[in-house]
């Protein structure tokens, strides 16, 4: 970012086969660390299991699902709690620095270095086409790393305490995304993405 940006406009990150941006702090009326208390007191965590190989084991994070849609993952259908006032608050600020509109948003935990999320894209069907995905982080600064799916293509990001990093365009098409456990001691994270959920659950296949 240079000197004499706008601090809440988004800066475009070059990156091929797809569309990238990021904006170190976005702007709430609450400190970020506030704002990770918060959260970490009010948020009906939860510790999902899911199933590896047929093995059934706990995933490495707590995570939990808000908003208005039901959503479909893993072969499972979640029904989400509504938003608290804090998540409105910055659902309404990332709505405003990105010029788009979410409808859920997926909160992940990531209590130690220990914890990560494996390399997926958001494609869901839910999503609809070229989903616009806003992700905002507080808390420990993690390392969000992105591989191409067919070139010999990786970039990494150190996604910071009250950043946002909005992916749109044809990335999830093109390119697969996690966080890695890591060596180096790390307090909590928690990071938001922000979807809008387009496909209505009658449709389903
Ligand atoms: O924690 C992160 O930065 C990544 C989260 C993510 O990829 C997701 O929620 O789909
Ligand atoms: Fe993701």
């Amino acid at each position: 970012m240079d000197l004499f940006s706008d601090p809440a406009t988004l800066q475009a990150m070059p990156i091929d086969d797809g569309e990238l941006a990021f904006l170190p702090q976005l702007p709430l009326a609450i400190a970020n660390d506030a704002v990770l208390r918060q959260l970490q007191d009010e948020i009906a965590w939860r510790e999902e299991t899911i199933f590896i190989y047929g093995k059934a084991q706990k995933q490495p994070r707590l995570s939990a699902w808000y908003g208005e849609a039901a959503y479909t993952y893993s072969g499972r259908t979640f029904h989400p709690l509504p938003c608290t006032p804090l998540l409105l608050e910055i659902k309404q600020a990332v709505e405003t620095v990105t010029a788009r509109q979410f409808n859920s948003v997926l909160l992940n935990c990531y209590r130690n270095e220990r914890d990560s999320m494996g390399f997926h894209s958001d494609d869901e069907r839910e999503l609809g086409a070229d989903p616009a995905i806003a992700s905002v982080s507080f808390g420990a600064t993690r390392t969000f790393i992105l591989k191409h799916k067919r070139l010999p293509k990786t970039v990494k990001l150190d996604l910071t305490d009250g950043s946002l990093l909005l992916m749109a365009g044809t990335l999830q098409q093109h390119w697969r995304h996690g966080i890695n456990k890591q060596t180096r001691p790390s307090s909590v994270r928690i990071n938001l993405t922000f979807r809008m959920i387009v496909t209505p659950m009658a449709n389903r296949k």
